[in-house]
């Protein structure tokens, strides 16, 4: 999957992922008025709301991106009704050709991460058959209970020629309570990055392993020391637009070719519609604000990486 990832960013010169957070807040009117009608102020009304708010995006989005990364709690919060909606999600990209970044955050101890790691992006056995259940293409994991949270997930990758996003070093402002503390001097972060590179080295596709990192894009000093750390590691960058992250700051998270790096935003894009710059677009027309949002962050990071 890191090889399609690569030919798709490739395909469409643009290194950037689309965050479908669909918070109910974000859905327009029209849409959530569709949905109440038919299901009423129920969790059912919600979850459809979302879905035809995502579906709408992507129609407007596909073809100028390679991937998508919807974060479960967004629908996690409306129950199964939401369950159902993120899956609809994830099909529906798949249909579109996109590669799909379950934002999942998962890591447990060694039996329990391999039921996510099956559940999310492997087979689950069910009788004499083997099912894909999420079938995400990319899961993104937290490492913080170490080795053996995350051999199921290699375990899993290798089998099913998919791949992880590790968190090194998050976007938020407390980060750097834990992932900043010097230990023999060294930031845990590095510590964290050096285990991504190994654990990476069991699972290479053609230039890059199918074991990524994460890295905000609010930290852009850490994410040059990281991307030496890391060589063989793709860092999905999120934290641009709403988080502060411009194209500016992020030249360093990418190779000399211009990989090894992809891009988030998520409200940036799917609520573009509510900021001032795009706001004669309407709520009416919210999935072609989305379309421009997406050309406008293309050529800011575009933009960057040539003027380097
Ligand atoms: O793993 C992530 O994607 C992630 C890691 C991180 O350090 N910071 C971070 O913001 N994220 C996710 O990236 C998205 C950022 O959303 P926006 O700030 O709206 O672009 C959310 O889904 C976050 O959960």
């Amino acid at each position: 999957m890191i090889n399609k990832l690569i030919k798709k960013i490739e395909k469409t010169h643009a290194p950037i992922v689309v965050g479908l957070d669909p918070m109910l807040d974000y859905v327009p009117e029209h849409i959530k008025a569709a949905a109440f009608k038919e299901h009423g102020e129920t969790l059912e009304g919600a979850a459809e709301a979302i879905w035809q708010f995502n579906k709408a995006i992507v129609d407007a989005t596909y073809d100028l991106i390679p991937a998508v990364k919807p974060q479960i709690a967004m629908y996690e919060q409306f129950g199964t009704e939401g369950v159902k909606a993120y899956q609809k999600t994830v099909d529906y990209c798949h249909s579109k050709d996109l590669v799909v970044i379950g934002d999942v955050k998962r890591g447990d101890i060694g039996s329990t991460s391999a039921a996510y790691a099956v559940g999310h992006l492997g087979k689950v056995q069910v009788g004499s058959k083997k099912l894909s259940a999420f079938d995400e293409d990319f899961a993104t994991v937290n490492p913080y209970l170490g080795s053996d949270g995350i051999k199921p997930f290699l375990e899993v990758c290798k089998e099913e020629k998919k791949g992880i996003f590790i968190l090194v070093k998050t976007s938020n402002p407390s980060s750097g309570e834990f992932q900043d503390r010097l230990i023999d001097g060294r930031p845990l972060y590095e510590y964290v990055g050096e285990k991504v590179a190994q654990w990476g080295e069991e699972v290479m596709g053609d230039n890059y392993s199918y074991v990524g990192a994460v890295v905000g894009a609010t930290y852009p000093e850490i994410g040059k020391v990281l991307r030496k750390v890391m060589p063989k590691s793709f860092i999905l960058v999120p934290g641009y637009g709403a988080q502060g992250g411009k194209g500016a700051d992020l030249v360093h998270y990418f190779d000399e070719n211009g990989l090894g790096a992809i891009v988030n935003s998520s409200r940036g894009i799917i609520a573009a519609y509510k900021q001032e710059a795009y706001a004669s677009f309407g709520a009416e027309h919210f999935a072609d604000a989305s379309r421009a949002a997406v050309e406008a962050m293309i050529k800011d990071i575009d933009g960057a990486l040539q003027a380097r």
